[in-house]
């Protein structure tokens, strides 16, 4: 009946007629739209929040610039220049979505902590699980309480204690310099191998020894055919991923051939060494644990389902391969370019361990690492200017609000809308002059020393409530062992950046963070 009498109108009206029904329906939309949520903010006891103005149909131009800058390293510093730091909330229309930009600290505690259960990772899962299904880092609701739970006792401190497990790998990153005899290389590139070797070694028994290869006279040793395949496949997935969620509900698009090929290779990596592990023996299982620790071998002894297993670890080694050698390589950056930084941090290793042949490596263990307080500062300072994870996201699963950025001041509490995004840049933060003083912009370990400094909510490198890292101290550890043990071996460092002019440094900005020209120096005894 409608469509007939829509028909007789088009017919005497003329073509022009369709236009304006269109233009007509989307009026009606938008004042819906509108009362719709004046209501509920009103009934929330929200105000309006502030949006930036638009560039290009939909800020269609400012999603392509930051996908070119994603690309080429300036991302980082871009979203940066947006905030300004006074500007810590307001809304921005992305391909007609509204997404809520925070890096206030009181509305990261509410939306990480005290109003958790408003909000949810929603199309995370979706952006991972080809590669990563069902696991900690994936799932929302009980699927993710359950895998917490599950995993949570394999981060006890006598669990991750265990240095001594870094010292091989270590020693072969130590060969790898070496045969550079105080030339420059590429730091970082090592420090990605490195951490996929201990990752693999600690997740799954066994490393994938990336750093073993002809030019240092060691070989890998393959259990089966396609185990060297893993490293390259694994970056490559990684980088898909990260696509994915860049691209938000559109991560559909992104679902190349060769994407499915390297999971597929990663899949049957884990799936080897899971069905190894569920093939041993009990007493067997027992010794291996009493040898040293696996994670694998401890989580056999919890469930014996071979898919959950290698989801699990998956989503572990994904949140937590990168972020570490990252951390690694910020730090090294920042040691090239400081001599200060770099003769303070020999003065308390050396005090504490030892150097050279008189390097006292036993003592070097959990413990006595958290001691160091001039090595805490340095990585806290590291953190703080280059976080690993620099921006992420929440979804709203009702209607709710956030405790500022409403009002013309931006001081009263904020509308989410059910199913909008919120984005929250916690590298914008933790460079706010508000919470850091003038010097924000300036890479200085000593702040930490000061007792007035009380970050709180404003300082979040591992995140914050229910959902915060769970590998914290584990990565702190290794981080914080690989650098005593760098500075014990190779006294002189040397920068040679070859963007010298470029500081802070571009940075990709995958999943994680790295930088973009590489980690260029020089180490020698
Ligand atoms: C410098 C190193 C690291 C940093 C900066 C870091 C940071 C983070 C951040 C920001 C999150 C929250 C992600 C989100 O909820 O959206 C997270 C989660 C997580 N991290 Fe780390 N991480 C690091 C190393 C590690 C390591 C080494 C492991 C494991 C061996 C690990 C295991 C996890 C797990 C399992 C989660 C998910 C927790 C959950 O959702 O309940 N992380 N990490």
């Amino acid at each position: 009946m409608l469509f007939d009498k829509i028909q007789a109108a088009a017919t005497e009206h003329g073509s022009l007629f369709y236009v304006e029904l269109v233009a007509f329906v989307a009026a009606l939309y938008t004042l819906y739209r509108t009362v719709k949520i004046y209501v509920l903010r009103t009934r929330l006891g929200a105000e309006p929040v502030a949006w930036i103005p638009e560039s290009g149909w939909f800020n269609s131009r400012k999603a392509l610039m930051m996908f070119r800058l994603k690309r080429d390293g300036g991302l980082v510093e871009y979203l940066w220049g947006i905030w300004k730091g006074d500007d810590e909330n307001f809304n921005v229309r992305i391909g007609g979505d509204t997404l809520f930009v925070t890096s206030d600290p009181d509305n990261l505690k509410a939306l990480l902590a005290t109003q958790f259960n408003d909000f949810a990772l929603g199309v995370r899962h979706a952006h991972f699980k080809p590669l990563l299904g069902d696991g900690i880092f994936t799932l929302d609701y009980s699927g993710w309480k359950q895998s917490r739970a599950l995993l949570r006792p394999n981060f006890s401190r006598e669990k991750i204690g265990h240095t001594h497990m870094l010292e091989d790998h270590l020693q072969r990153l130590f060969k790898h310099i070496r045969k550079h005899h105080g030339e420059k290389f590429n730091l970082q590139e090592l420090f990605f191998r490195f951490t996929v070797d201990t990752a693999t070694e600690f997740l799954f028994g066994n490393s994938v020894e990336g750093l073993a290869d002809e030019t240092i006279g060691e070989y890998p040793t393959a259990l089966f055919e396609g185990q060297f395949e893993f490293y390259d496949a694994f970056n490559t997935s990684q980088e898909v991923l990260s696509s994915r969620a860049w691209l938000q509900k559109w991560y559909w698009i992104m679902n190349p051939p060769y994407f499915r090929r390297c999971n597929k290779i990663v899949h049957n990596f884990a799936d080897f060494y899971v069905q190894k592990a569920l093939n041993m023996p009990q007493e067997e299982l027992e010794k291996k644990s009493e040898d040293g620790y696996v994670f694998l071998y401890e989580l056999v002894k919890e469930t014996k389902n071979p898919r959950l297993l290698r989801d699990q670890l998956l989503n572990i080694m994904i949140a937590g391969r990168d972020t570490t050698a990252g951390l690694m390589s910020f730090t090294f950056y920042e040691l090239s370019k400081r001599p200060d930084v770099w003769a303070k941090l020999k003065e308390e290793i050396y005090e504490k361990f030892g150097s050279g042949k008189d390097a006292r490596v036993e003592d070097i263990t959990f413990e006595t690492l958290k001691k160091c307080t001039y090595l805490k500062f340095l990585i806290n300072e590291v953190l703080r200017m280059y976080p690993s994870v620099p921006i992420n996201y929440r979804f709203a699963n009702k209607h709710t609000t956030l405790p500022r950025g409403g009002g013309d001041d931006g001081s009263k509490p904020a509308f989410i809308e059910k199913g909008s995004c919120i984005g929250y840049l916690v590298s914008a933060m933790h460079r706010n002059p508000k919470y850091y003083g003038a010097d924000s912009h300036e890479f200085k370990p000593e702040r930490w020393a000061d007792k007035d400094l009380k970050p709180g909510w404003a300082y979040l490198p591992f995140n914050g409530g229910p959902r915060i890292c769970l590998g914290q101290q584990f990565a702190i550890t290794e981080a914080s062992y690989v650098i005593a043990r760098l500075v014990q071996e190779f006294p002189n460092i040397f920068d040679h950046d070859p963007e010298p002019a470029n500081y802070p440094p571009r940075i990709i900005a995958q999943l994680t963070n790295s930088l973009a020209t590489g980690l260029w120096v020089s180490l020698s005894d």
